[in-house]
């Protein structure tokens, strides 16, 4: 059974060029060339011209915890809405259920230590996060350059590292199949070591975002 802010494995190996990390543990997929040269070129000058420092959903007392900058990306821009549009389109999910899109901006030194995407039940601010729109369902990331060092990403449970590529998409299950939360899906955004790094975030959640 897939919800309806779900995509699946059938639905995503069905497209030309996507391979599954196998695993017993994670859905995860892989894609090059989700994206062009040019449309990650016309992205990065998107997040380069506007970001803020990255917060955390639940802070944890670790300053270096979640280093980078984050961009709130405009639907309104072109390129924007035309990548929410083709992400949709190969996730097979409905729109509405999808997070304003979010770039990610790392220099050299800053990370995102190991986490889940998924928000914790014990938290305080769970209600806060999952009342409207519910748990995060899928995530959809793209890598939009190569970076010269560092600045992989690192899923720790299935011992399986990717690094950043330009136009590369991963994407993974933040459910087991039995809908529980999968905390094999537990991932570090290491340290970047030289140049910069840029990625672009689509979150899914269970109900319409809202
Ligand atoms: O930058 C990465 O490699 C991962 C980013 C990430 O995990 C996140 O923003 O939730
Ligand atoms: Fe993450």
């Amino acid at each position: 059974m897939t919800g309806p802010g779900e995509s699946s494995a059938a639905r995503l190996l069905s497209q030309a060029g996507v391979l599954r990390f196998p695993s017993s543990r994670l859905d995860l997929f892989i894609m090059r060339d989700f994206l062009g040269a040019e449309e990650c070129d016309d992205l990065v000058t998107i997040i380069e011209s506007q970001h803020r420092p990255s917060t955390l959903a639940d802070s944890n007392g670790d300053d270096a915890f979640r280093t980078s900058s984050t961009c709130d990306l405009s639907p309104q821009h072109p390129a924007v809405a035309a990548l929410a549009e083709k992400l949709s389109r190969f996730s097979g999910i409905d729109p509405a259920h999808a997070e304003p899109l979010q770039g990610q901006r790392y220099e050299v030194g800053q990370q995102f230590k190991a986490h889940t995407d998924y928000f914790e039940p014990q938290s305080a601010d769970y209600e806060t996060y999952c009342s409207v729109s519910g748990q995060r369902t899928w995530t959809f990331m793209v890598y939009l350059n190569n970076v010269n060092a560092g600045g992989a990403t690192r899923f720790r449970a299935i011992d399986k590292t990717i690094q950043p590529e330009r136009g590369k998409l991963i994407a993974w299950n933040n459910r087991k199949p039995d809908g529980s939360l999968n905390a094999a899906t537990l991932h570090h955004a290491m340290k970047v070591r030289a140049g910069r790094k840029y990625v672009i975030t689509q979150w899914y959640r269970e109900r319409p975002w809202g």
